[in-house]
C-alpha cells in the first residue's frame, strides 16, 4: 500500500503528520509512505531525520489583504499543484492526508482533482486558513478539538479524534515518576514551562510565585525557562534573594528532555496552550493554569485554551493579564482546595484521547478500502 502525507511550515504541523506516517507504518509495516513538503521549509530538515522519503515543492502562503504578492503565492500555487500532480501520478497513493500549512494546500488540491481519497487533520480549535479551504473537497476531516466544527463547512465528513501524542507521555505512572524525580510522598508538584523557546511573561510571573514560595511545606516546583532565558532569569532569582534555589523546593532547568516523567509527576501546569502541549495534559489528566501565546495565529491559543477551561479542566489567564500577584493567587487558592484540584484532574483525563493515533489510522484505512 501507499500513503502520501504532507503538511509543513512549523513544528505543530509536521509532528502530526509525522505521527500519522508513523502510525499509518505500523499498521501496515509493508506500506510505503511519502511525504510532500515545501522546498526550504522546517519539514526539509526534519523528515528525513525520521526517515522518511521526501519531496518538496514550492508554496508559499496567501496573505489576508489584496497584495502583489498573492500574485506571486497563485503563481506558485498552480506550480505546486502542477508539480504535486506528477509526483501523486509517479507514486499511485491509496490515500492522501494533510495536516494544515501551505505546502498542503496544493498537494491535497491535486489529490482531489485526481480522485484519490483525502483526509485533512486540523489541531487546533480554530481551524488554520488552508484546512478550512480544503475541507469543502476531502473526503474526512479530523479534528482536535469539537469547537473547531463551526469553522468548517456544514457538509463536511468531520470526527473528533483528537491529536496524536507521543507515545512516551502514557509511559509513567505517577509514583514511579514521582520517585524517579525524588520527591517527597505527599508534596505538589508544579511544572510551569513556555513554548520550546520559553515565555518571558510566563518567567517574570513565576520569579514572584517562586519567591512567594521558596522553601514552603508540601510544595515544589519544577520551572523550565526557555534556552535562551536561562541565564537571565537565574540571575533574576539572585537579585531576589534566590541564589541557591536547586536547595529548597525549586527546580530550574534551561529545557525539558523529560517532559513526560514531569507531567506525569505533576499535580498542576502552568503554561501555553499549543495543541500539541493540551493534547498531552488531557492524555495524563493535569489541570492547567493556561497562558495562550497572544501572537498564535488568530489568537488560536485562547481558543484551545477556553476549550478547556469551558469544560473545568483548566483556567486561563491572559498573556495581557498575567502578573506575579494574579498568578499567586490563582495558585494558592487551588492549592488550598485540593477537591477543586482533583475535581479538574478527572475532566482533563476525561478530556483526553488516547486513542487519537489509532482512530485516525483507522479513518485512512476505511479511506484506502474505497
Ligand atoms: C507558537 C505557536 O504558534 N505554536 C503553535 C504550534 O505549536 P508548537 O508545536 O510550537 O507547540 P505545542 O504546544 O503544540 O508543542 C510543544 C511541545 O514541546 C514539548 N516541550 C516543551 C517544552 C519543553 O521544555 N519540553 C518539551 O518537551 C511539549 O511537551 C510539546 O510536545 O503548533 C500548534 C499546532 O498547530 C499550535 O497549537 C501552537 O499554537
Amino acid at each position: 500500500m501507499r500513503f502520501v502525507v504532507t503538511g509543513g511550515g512549523t513544528g505543530g504541523h509536521i509532528y502530526p503528520a509525522l505521527a500519522i506516517a508513523r502510525g499509518i507504518l505500523a499498521r501496515y509495516p509493508e506500506a510505503r509512505v511519502l511525504y510532500i513538503g515545501r522546498e526550504g521549509g522546517l519539514e526539509a530538515e526534519l523528515v528525513p531525520r525520521a526517515n522518511l522519503p521526501f519531496y518538496a515543492i514550492p508554496a508559499a502562503g496567501l496573505k489576508r489583504s489584496l497584495t502583489l504578492r498573492n500574485l506571486l503565492v497563485f503563481w506558485q500555487a498552480t506550480r505546486g499543484i502542477l508539480l504535486a500532480r506528477k509526483i501523486l501520478a509517479g507514486f499511485k497513493p491509496q490515500v492522501v492526508v494533510g495536516t494544515g500549512g501551505y505546502v498542503c494546500g496544493p498537494v491535497v488540491l491535486a489529490a482531489v482533482m485526481m480522485g484519490i481519497p483525502t483526509m485533512i487533520h486540523e489541531q487546533n480549535a480554530l481551524p488554520g486558513l488552508t484546512n478550512r479551504l480544503l475541507a469543502r473537497f476531502v473526503n474526512q476531516v479530523a479534528l482536535t478539538f469539537e469547537e473547531a466544527r463551526k469553522y468548517m463547512p456544514r457538509r463536511a465528513r468531520i470526527k473528533v479524534t483528537g491529536l496524536p501524542v507521543r507515545p512516551e507521555i502514557m509511559g509513567w505512572q505517577k509514583d514511579e515518576a514521582r520517585r524517579a524525580m525524588g520527591l517527597p510522598e505527599n508534596a505538589r508538584l508544579i511544572l510551569s514551562f513556555g513554548g520550546s523557546q520559553g515565555a518571558r511573561t510566563i518567567n517574570r510571573a513565576m520569579i514572584e510565585v517562586l519567591k512567594h514560595f521558596y522553601n514552603r511545606d508540601g510544595v515544589y516546583f519544577l520551572h523550565v525557562t526557555g534556552p535562551r532565558h536561562y541565564k537571565e532569569f537565574c540571575q533574576q532569582m539572585g537579585e531576589a534573594g534566590l541564589s541557591r534555589p536547586e536547595n529548597g523546593n525549586i527546580i530550574l532547568v534551561p529545557y525539558l528532555d523529560e517532559m513526560p516523567r514531569a507531567m506525569a509527576a505533576a499535580d498542576l501546569a502552568i503554561c501555553r496552550a499549543g495543541a500539541a502541549t493540551l493534547s498531552e495534559l488531557t492524555a495524563v489528566g493535569l489541570p492547567a493554569i493556561l497562558v495562550p501565546y497572544p501572537h498564535a495565529t488568530g489568537n488560536h491559543q485562547e481558543y484551545n485554551a477556553r476549550s478547556l477551561e469551558r469544560e473545568g479542566a483548566a483556567l486561563v489567564i491572559r498573556d495581557q493579564d498575567l502578573t506575579g500577584p494574579v498568578l499567586c493567587e490563582k495558585l494558592t487558592r487551588l492549592l488550598e482546595r485540593p477537591a477543586e484540584l482533583e475535581a479538574m484532574a478527572r475532566v482533563s483525563r476525561r478530556l483526553g484521547r488516547p486513542r487519537a493515533l489509532e482512530e485516525i489510522v483507522e479513518i485512512i484505512s476505511e479511506l484506502a478500502r474505497q
